[in-house]
C-alpha cells in the first residue's frame, strides 16, 4: 500500500547567520567560512495511512525540521517527500495546493500562532472560508462542528483567544487545523506547554480524532512517557539521522541502538525498580561539525574505532525494526 507520506533521502542544511566573531573577522578582511548547520542528514522515513509515528530526540537533533519539511513549509536540501506516492513536482498546482492543505501542523505555543486580536469563529473559519471547505451561509454552524470535535462549547465563538486557559487555547488551534479538513496532522511539542492532567485530555482528543476522522500522525516530542502513550511507530532521531525505528512496544521492550537504551534510562519512573534516572553522559555535538562516523560514538559506551570512522547504515535488525549500529553487525 502506499503510504501517506514517504520521506526519501532527506537532507537539510542551514547556513546560519554569522555570529560576533564572523563578522569582526569579515570587517577585518579576513574570510571564514560561512557555518552551515546539518539539520537533517539523509532522513529516510515512511508514514502509512492512520499510523501514529513518533519522533523522538533531544533538543536540536532536527525533529521540528523533519516536521517542517513535511508539512512542505520548507524545502530540503536534497532528498525528497512523497505525499501518497507523489513529489510536488508530480503535481499540478492545484493538487499541489490541496496536498499541502492536508498536511496541519499543530505547534507548541497556541498563543503565539493564535492572533489575539481575532475572535475564535474568526480563527477558526477564515482558512475553510478561503480555501471553500464552507460557504458564508453556512460558517456559523461549520465551525461549531470544528469546536465541538475539539472539545470546544460553541457558545464560546465570540470570545478571543485570551479568554481561554492554556488547553483550550490548544484545542482552538486543533479545531482551525480540522477546519481545513486535512488527512494527516504534524503535532510539533503539541503539549509540551500544558500541564500533565491537560497533556492526556489533548492526547485523548488527537486519539478520537484519529478514529473519527481517520486522521494520520506524525507526533514530534522530546517527551517520552507522551510518545509511548500515542504512537504506533516510533523513529529515534540523533543529530540529524534516525537511528532506530521500530512499533513503539518493540522499541520500548527492546531498544537496540546504544542511544535509544540512554533515552530510555532517561525516562523518571514512579517506579523506581524498573528504571532509574541517568543522564546521557556528554554534552550535545554542535551541530555545525557533526562527529565523524556514527554521530553519537563519543558518548557511546560501547564505542570501537569503526565507529568514529564509518557511518552504520539504519538497517533492519529485526521485523520492522530498524537501527543504525555497528554492534548490531
Ligand atoms: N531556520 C533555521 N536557520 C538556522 N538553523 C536552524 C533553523 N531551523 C533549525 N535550525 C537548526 O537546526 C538544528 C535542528 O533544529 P530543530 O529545531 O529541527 O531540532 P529539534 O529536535 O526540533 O529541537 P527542539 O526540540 O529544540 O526544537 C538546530 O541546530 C537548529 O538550531
Amino acid at each position: 500500500m502506499t503510504p501517506r507520506v514517504e520521506i526519501r533521502h532527506v537532507t537539510k542544511r542551514f547556513n546560519r547567520k554569522s555570529g560576533l566573531v564572523e563578522r569582526l573577522a569579515e570587517r577585518a578582511g579576513l574570510k571564514t567560512p560561512n557555518p552551515v548547520v546539518h539539520a537533517l542528514d539523509d532522513v529516510s522515513l515512511s508514514v502509512n495511512n492512520g499510523e501514529v509515528v513518533g519522533i523522538v530526540g533531544e533538543s536540536g537533533c532536527g525533529k521540528s525540521t523533519l516536521g517542517r519539511v513535511v508539512a512542505g513549509i520548507i524545502e530540503p536540501s536534497e532528498g525528497d517527500v512523497l505525499y501518497h506516492g507523489k513529489t510536488w513536482q508530480d503535481m499540478s498546482p492545484q493538487q499541489a495546493g490541496h496536498a499541502r492543505l492536508a498536511v496541519q501542523m499543530i505547534f507548541q505555543d497556541p498563543s503565539s500562532s493564535l492572533n489575539p486580536r481575532h475572535r475564535v469563529d474568526e480563527i477558526v473559519g477564515a482558512a475553510a472560508l478561503r480555501h471553500d471547505k464552507t460557504t458564508r451561509p453556512d460558517l456559523q454552524a461549520y465551525v461549531a462542528e470544528q469546536m465541538r470535535r475539539a472539545g470546544l462549547d460553541p457558545v464560546m465563538s465570540r470570545r478571543f483567544p485570551h479568554q481561554f486557559s492554556g488547553g483550550q487555547r490548544q484545542r482552538i488551534g486543533i479545531a482551525r487545523a480540522l477546519a481545513v479538513q486535512p488527512d494527516m496532522l504534524i503535532c510539533d511539542e503539541s503539549v509540551a506547554s500544558l500541564d500533565v492532567s491537560i497533556q492526556a485530555q489533548i492526547l485523548n482528543l488527537f486519539l478520537d480524532l484519529r478514529r473519527e476522522l481517520n486522521l494520520t500522525y506524525m507526533f514530534i516530542s522530546h517527551d517520552l512517557a507522551v510518545v509511548e502513550h500515542i504512537s504506533d511507530r516510533v523513529a529515534v532521531m540523533y543529530l540529524g539521522r534516525i537511528v532506530e525505528e521500530a512499533a513503539v512496544a518493540d522499541l520500548f521492550a527492546h531498544p537496540a541502538h546504544p542511544y535509544t537504551r540512554a533515552l530510555l534510562q532517561e525516562i523518571p519512573r514512579l517506579d523506581t525498580t524498573r528504571r532509574q534516572y541517568s543522564a546521557i553522559s556528554g554534552e550535545i555535538p554542535s551541530p555545525l561539525a557533526p562527529p565523524s562516523g556514527c554521530h553519537f560514538h563519543p558518548r557511546c559506551p560501547f564505542a570501537m574505532p569503526r565507529c568514529a570512522i564509518e557511518r552504520p547504515k539504519l538497517r533492519e535488525i529485526g521485523s520492522a525494526h530498524r537501527a543504525a549500529c555497528h554492534l548490531n553487525d
